[in-house]
């Protein structure tokens, strides 16, 4: 099988498309392994679809799969238009949390990302003030004065306890740093679309932020995250790394 490597934004991702659907479970932990595999943090298979120009089947290193990734829905998208598996830079693709837009415009991908749900309101634990917003996936979000405090054990406590990513955000001179520990890797990952987009949703509720900003991950990467019409826009660059077979 031929797999195609990405890098959106740091967050990596193994991408490759099959006529067949099926369950790729295994295939997702061979293939995310740093050490024996080729190594991501999340595997992507495109697949047919009757409904939209694709359907996506989505797993994370550990082979859990998951409803949505932001990062994921950008790199696809490329890679999509650039395997001409679409006739237009435009398109619609299903994912288990629903329908995403999106459209590519040379390594620059905007995707419309599905309605945001708040699952629980403001709560303070551990000495820290939580919010829990499903943007696809559900995170747990706290704004903090400094992002030294994110807490390994405190994010695995807290994403066992709630089933959830846990994401520390920083707001500084308008726009968010963002780190996120991520369910299914276990741990932190260089960035995460649909935590920083809970972390905007959260700085942009609380007037923190205008309703287009500036959000840089761990990476240092920098995207853009819009709300208009109570669409949630998510924009920035992916790069395609190699091509390999496995
Ligand atoms: N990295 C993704 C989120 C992937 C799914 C998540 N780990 C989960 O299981 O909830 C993103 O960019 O949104």
């Amino acid at each position: 099988m031929t797999y195609t490597k990405y890098s959106a934004s740091g967050n990596d991702f193994v991408i490759t498309h099959s006529f067949i659907e099926k369950d790729y479970t295994n295939d997702a932990i061979k293939l995310c392994n740093r050490t024996e595999g080729i190594g991501a943090d999340g595997f992507v298979v495109i697949v047919p679809s009757s409904e939209a120009d694709f359907k996506w089947l989505f797993y994370n290193s550990d082979g859990s799969d998951a409803a949505m990734c932001g990062n994921a829905t950008r790199a696809v998208s490329h890679y999509a238009f650039t395997n001409n598996l679409v006739s237009s830079s435009e398109m619609k693709f299903l994912t288990g949390a629903g329908l995403i837009k999106s459209s590519v415009e040379g390594n620059i991908v905007e995707t419309q990302l599905t309605a945001p749900i708040v699952v629980k309101e403001e709560f303070i634990e551990d000495g820290f003030t939580w919010y829990l917003v499903d943007t696809g996936v559900p995170h747990l979000v706290t704004i903090v004065d400094d992002l030294e405090l994110y807490n390994h054990d405190l994010c695995a406590k807290m994403r066992y306890k709630y089933n959830t990513n846990v994401n520390f955000a920083k707001i500084e001179d308008g726009i968010i740093k963002v780190r996120t520990y991520e369910r299914g890797v276990e741990g932190e990952t260089l960035a995460c679309g649909t935590g920083m987009a809970a972390c905007f949703l959260r700085a942009n509720d609380l007037k923190l932020v205008d309703s287009s900003t500036f959000v840089y991950p761990k990476s240092g990467e920098q995207l853009t995250l819009s709300k208009k019409d109570g669409i949630i826009y998510f924009k920035g660059a992916v790069k395609k790394v190699f091509v390999t077979t496995f």
